[in-house]
């Protein structure tokens, strides 16, 4: 089989240079182009030296269009506007597309999910095998526990980071909301400030953390008298998630159009 040409939206950015070097080091799969937006002060600069790697002579362009007619699947960690645009490409030509943006609404998750109907479509707001384990034990965890367990997540990201809560952390409430069986919107308590009352038993808590470069940590606190478990995972760096993408990218191959996640590519969904 020949390799899998894999397109890389958002190339200059800090995903978009791990996955660089990533599909460099990874057998079955090259990379076939790169885009940045247009005015963007990295367009025509060559992707691989960009991520540290030997010139390639493959430059990043503002042709979102030709470089899906290009690949054959896309990986994509840019903003939530910019993947809805990538989803509806990925439909008109076909193709595979992997989403690790996060800050997705629901209106605009359905878009996305629309799309589905005729692109293959994976998508994990956190793409490594720890995180993706960590969401089955909360699930399961949530399962065992009743309400006398009040449930809070914290989490702690970089200083760059644009949306809040983290994309893991809302993945990681939904886990536990799923696993009591309740509807998250519904109990999700997405920030505290000033005179809030006391929590609401059943809510489902988030904190939120900002500083310096962490990568990215997570903890699922399950909150009784007397007792506390907490459940926790630490990235210690982006190559986590750009190795979970690519491998997405490979898993989708040949797989008919709709909505997968990291839970089906991970070989971890019930
Ligand atoms: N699922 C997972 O495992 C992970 C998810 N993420 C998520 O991925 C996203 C990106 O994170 P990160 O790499 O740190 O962010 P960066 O800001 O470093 O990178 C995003 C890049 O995408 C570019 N971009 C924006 N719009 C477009 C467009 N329409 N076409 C092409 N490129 C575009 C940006 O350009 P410009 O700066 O000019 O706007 C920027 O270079 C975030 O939502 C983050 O939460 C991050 C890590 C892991
Ligand atoms: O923005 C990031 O950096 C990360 N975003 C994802 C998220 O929102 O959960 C995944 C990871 O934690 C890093």
């Amino acid at each position: 089989m020949s390799d899998l040409r894999i397109g890389i939206v958002g190339a200059a950015g800090r995903m978009g240079r791990m996955l660089v070097r990533q599909i460099d080091g990874t057998a079955g799969c090259v990379v076939c182009g790169g885009t940045e937006p247009a005015g963007s002060d990295f367009l025509g600069k060559d992707l691989q030296s960009l991520a540290g790697l030997e010139p390639s002579g493959i430059l990043i362009s503002d042709n979102t269009a030709k470089l899906f007619d290009e690949a054959d699947a896309v990986i994509d960690f840019t903003m939530p506007a910019a993947s809805i645009a990538h989803a509806a490409l990925a439909a008109e030509k076909g193709k595979i597309l992997v989403i690790g943006t996060t800050g997705i609404s629901n209106d605009q998750q359905a878009e996305i999910t629309a799309c589905g109907d005729r692109a293959v479509i994976v998508q994990g707001a956190n793409m490594s095998l720890g995180v993706n384990l960590l969401a089955q034990l909360t699930r399961k965890v949530a399962a065992i526990l009743d309400d006398d367990f009040d449930v809070e997540i914290l989490e702690m990201h970089h200083h760059h980071k644009v949306d809040a809560p983290s994309g893991t952390a809302l993945l990681l409430g939904k886990a536990a909301a799923a696993g009591r069986g309740v509807d998250h919107d519904s109990v999700a308590d997405r920030g505290r400030d000033g005179i809030t009352g006391a929590r609401k038993r059943g809510d489902i808590g988030y904190a939120v953390l900002r500083g310096g470069n962490v990568v990215g940590d997570h903890t699922v606190i399950f909150a009784a008298e007397n007792e506390r478990i907490e459940l926790t995972h630490k990235a210690g760096d982006r190559s986590i998630f750009a190795r979970g993408a690519v491998r997405a990218a490979l898993w989708a191959r040949g797989k008919p159009a709709g909505n997968y996640d990291m839970m089906d590519v991970l070989g971890l969904a019930d």
